[in-house]
């Protein structure tokens, strides 16, 4: 039995994830703090929605999705009600294992875990850190949820806050780069619909060749880039702009954010 204990958005993302991945309904159970949410969860997906103790005592893997600030809270609920033998996911941005293991007490096995929504279509980026007590058992299993979602990568925790700016907020950066060029369509005279399908065929076309190819993306990019043309127009603006500068700044920012969190 697994649980997710914090069903908002990457909570269902996730549990929709494991639902896809042939877990079935009467093996997951999700908690949420509005009923109406609860209800909803249980219409949707067939789930069973109980109390965070319940789940805790229930559950034999437990995924911990709320979000950082209620993660202190959480803990403290669920501490006497979770037995020792568990394995205990967090899901949360900042949150270390040693914070879930000072709370839950004993010798509890914690696996952190920095996911991302592309876990709706089966493409996240899970990146994973064994806590103190968490065996290669223990890995395995995460490993084993997360793969049917998409790509999953060991990582040490040193590591976690970096990725979690890198490729946690990853899928928002690139939605804020899509919408600025559809704007850019929008200046130009486009109709927004047609300047929406155009930014989007292209973006999922290039999505693609990188994956795919292998090529690094400097070829990529060099390959579009003929000399005295349109591209290195574009190119030496975004450069004039500092764009790339302004990407490292903003990614060492959500990094920082993320050493931060755990603070509260
Ligand atoms: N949204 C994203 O792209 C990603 C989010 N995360 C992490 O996932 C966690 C959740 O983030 P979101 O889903 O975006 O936030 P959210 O606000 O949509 O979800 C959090 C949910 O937890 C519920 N909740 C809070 N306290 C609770 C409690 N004591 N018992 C039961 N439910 C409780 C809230 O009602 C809410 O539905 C965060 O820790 C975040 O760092 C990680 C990777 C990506
Ligand atoms: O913005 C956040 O804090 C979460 C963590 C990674 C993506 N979203």
């Amino acid at each position: 039995m697994i649980a997710i204990l914090g069903t908002g958005k990457m909570g269902e993302a996730l549990l929709s994830g494991l639902l896809r991945a042939g877990a079935r309904p009467g093996e997951v159970l999700a908690t949420a703090r509005r009923a109406e949410r609860a209800a909803d969860l249980r219409e949707r997906y067939g789930v069973q929605v109980v109390s965070n103790v319940e789940a805790a005592k229930t559950a034999d893997t437990l995924i911990l999705a709320v979000k950082p600030q209620d993660m202190a809270s959480l803990l403290a609920e669920i501490a006497p009600h979770v037995p020792g033998d568990r394995l205990v996911v967090t899901a949360a941005a900042g949150i270390t294992t040693s914070f879930v293991e000072a709370r839950l007490g004993g010798e509890i096995p914690v696996v952190r875990v920095m996911s991302n929504t592309p876990v709706l279509v089966d493409e996240a980026m899970s990146v994973i850190s064994a806590g103190a007590h968490a065996s290669e058992a223990h890995l395995e299993l995460t490993e084993n949820l997360l793969r049917p979602v998409g790509k999953v990568l060991r990582i040490p925790e040193s590591q976690q806050d970096a990725a979690t700016a890198l490729s946690g907020s990853g899928p928002a950066y690139f939605f804020y780069l899509v919408e600025a060029m559809v704007d850019a369509g929008i200046l130009l005279g486009m109709p927004r619909a047609a300047a929406l399908d155009m930014v989007v065929q292209s973006v999922v076309g290039a999505a693609i060749m990188l994956r795919d190819s292998g090529e690094h993306p400097v070829i990529l990019r060099e390959a579009v880039t003929s000399p005295g043309g349109t591209t290195i127009s574009a190119i030496a603006e975004l450069e004039r702009h500092s764009v790339r500068a302004a990407f490292l700044a903003a990614i060492e920012a959500a990094r920082d954010r993320s050493r931060q969190l755990a603070a509260g």
